[in-house]
């Protein structure tokens, strides 16, 4: 068994999951919300995600990895395709496109490319911008560039979870909101 780690309770679209508290800074923690190997809770954020996304939305793009099944079930529930923004240039994705980020899980610079094959996708649709987790806003902020200079149209953005400023993410279509825990924060393990 690995160490006894401090929780976070929450609720996804139904199902109750135990977040793993890690520190990402000195006295700053955040619940770790890890959807891989999870399909009974990709299947259900999908499916309620799904319902709430604009009808008119053409296209669902995505950043890699954590987020990667959430866009693949949300491609079967809607019928549209996905995009997958990598965070690593391969030679097969050509003339791709690039934005830079900043990770909060790793306080780490990043940059996101667009595939060059996913360029003709995007450009003049509709898409939809979807995360597992909306914190900083760093990779959105990537995204809406990448698709700015793909001549894409973001008509929504969504997220299983939105963190940290609650008012900063009212626009967000999310299915519920993760504290940052401070060192005297008073969250942890709340029920
Ligand atoms: N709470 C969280 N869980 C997983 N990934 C994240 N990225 C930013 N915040 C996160």
């Amino acid at each position: 068994m690995g160490p006894k780690r401090e929780t976070y309770t929450v609720e996804i679209a139904g199902l109750v999951r135990h977040l793993p508290l890690f520190e990402i800074a000195p006295g700053v923690r955040i619940a770790i919300f890890n959807m891989l190997g999870d399909t009974e809770v990709v299947l259900a954020a999908a499916k309620e995600l799904a319902r709430r996304i604009p009808k008119e939305a053409e296209v669902i793009v995505t950043p890699e990895a954590k987020a990667i099944p959430l866009a693949y079930q949300l491609s079967i529930e809607t019928g549209l395709p996905y995009v997958i923004l990598r965070k690593s240039y391969k030679p097969y994705m050509g003339e791709a496109l690039s934005a830079e980020t900043l990770s909060i899980t790793t306080g780490q610079p990043q940059t996101l490319y667009l595939d060059e094959k996913d360029i003709e996708l995007v450009r003049g649709r509709k898409v939809v911008l979807v995360d597992d987790v909306i914190s900083t806003g760093s990779t959105l902020q990537a995204m809406r560039l990448l698709m700015n200079k793909a001549g894409a149209i973001v008509i929504a953005e969504a997220a299983v979870f939105t963190e940290g400023e609650r008012a900063k993410w009212r626009h967000i279509i999310a299915l519920g909101h993760l504290p940052i825990f401070t060192a005297n924060s008073k969250n942890a393990k709340k029920e």
